[in-house]
């Protein structure tokens, strides 16, 4: 729990991490949110458990063996820990090297340009911070950009960057990738439980929303005390993250914290809430968080995967049987409730219980 501060929150958060590190400023309290919990810093032990899913291997030229070896795989990596790194799978390194390159550029500006774009403190979309959590809660040290890029009818381009300008074709271009891709996750996820491969695909709807939030993590004089985003669990359906080369991203399993080891062209697959509602379980959700650290800026991109707001999701009927009870209801607009739960610094999962 963070203690309070004598600077009002809102004050805090219209200005940026970056800024404040740029003038040398100590992080004063409500960013102050470390916990003691042990650490498994270790990334081969991240590794051993949580395996990398060779996306080639599932496709053509794999034998039978090799496409079921890899299947199996996938669903005991997102049953025991909700997570894998995918490789080989099918978005060209240049488009990935791209969206890295025009965010880092985009962060390197100056602030007066970033803050051309910047969002009010109740807002989601632009440059700034989270909106204001409630009374009491911790701040990230981070500052984001944040912009749905699907269905096209939510793009608001004025928030969207004007430099570099290349930002916009190369985000276009990302947002494609990410639809092919999330296609045919939702498929193979299905093939892994036995269920019919478009089974997820229908509850996310032709028009499930793709989000980006560019996340940005400056140095940190107090690695030991601050958090660049607290321990949390997505309220998408599942999350697609593009790392850069410097780590800071914990899974929470087992009461321990493992970090994701940096691969260069690997995507971080993340299950969010409503997979682990429409699996009834059978995938879960985990809580992750990002650490800072003294030496260096890290920035990633997450990709939010999330169904249709209007659309009905439930447990596949697949999954529940005898020995599997149903343990969710169905649920409409589930990502407001978690956003209302998140600010309180809570999990909103058991809101959707049967
Ligand atoms: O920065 C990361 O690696 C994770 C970001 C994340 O968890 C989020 O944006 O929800
Ligand atoms: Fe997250």
């Amino acid at each position: 729990m963070a203690r309070v501060s004598a600077v009002p929150v809102e004050v805090l958060l219209s200005k940026r991490v970056q800024e404040m590190v740029l003038n040398g400023e100590e992080p004063p309290p409500p960013y102050v949110s470390r916990d003691d919990e042990p650490a498994q810093h270790d990334p081969d032990a991240f590794c051993s458990h949580v395996p990398l899913i060779d996306f080639g291997l599932l496709s053509s030229p794999s034998t039978d063996e090799q496409k079921q070896q890899e299947l199996e795989k996938l669903g005991s990596a997102l049953s025991a820990w909700g997570c894998f790194q995918a490789i080989n799978h099918g978005i060209p390194s240049s488009v990935l090297d791209e969206i890295r390159q025009v965010a880092r550029e985009f962060f390197e500006q100056p602030m007066e340009q970033k803050c051309k774009i910047s969002k009010g403190l109740k807002e989601f979309e632009g440059y700034g911070a989270d909106p204001v959590p409630e009374q009491g809660q911790s701040l990230d040290w981070s500052d984001r950009l944040f912009l749905d890029v699907y269905p096209p009818e939510r793009k608001k381009f004025k928030l969207w960057p004007e430099n570099p300008p290349s930002f916009r074709g190369v985000l276009e271009e990302y947002t494609v990738e990410m639809r092919k891709l999330t296609e045919r996750i939702s498929r193979v996820m299905a093939k892994s439980l036995n269920l019919e491969e478009n089974c997820f695909l229908n509850q996310f709807g032709e028009g499930a929303l793709l989000q980006a939030r560019f996340n940005y993590y400056s140095p940190c004089q107090r690695p030991d005390l601050i958090l660049g985003l607290k321990p949390h669990a997505d309220g998408s359906g599942y999350t697609l993250i593009l790392q850069d080369d410097v780590e800071g991203l914990q899974i929470h399993h087992h009461g321990n914290w493992f970090t994701v080891p940096t691969i260069p062209h690997a995507l971080v697959v993340l299950m969010a809430d409503q997979m682990e509602i429409m699996t009834n379980g059978v995938f879960r959700s985990p809580v992750h968080r990002v650490l800072t650290n003294s030496e260096r800026e890290r920035i990633s991109i997450a990709m939010f995967y999330t169904p249709e707001p209007d659309k009905e999701i439930g447990p596949e009927d697949g999954l529940v049987n005898e020995k599997q009870p149903k343990l969710y209801k169905k649920m409409k607009g589930y990502a407001d409730t978690h956003w209302e739960y998140y600010q309180r610094g809570m999990r909103a999962i058991h809101i959707a219980k049967v």
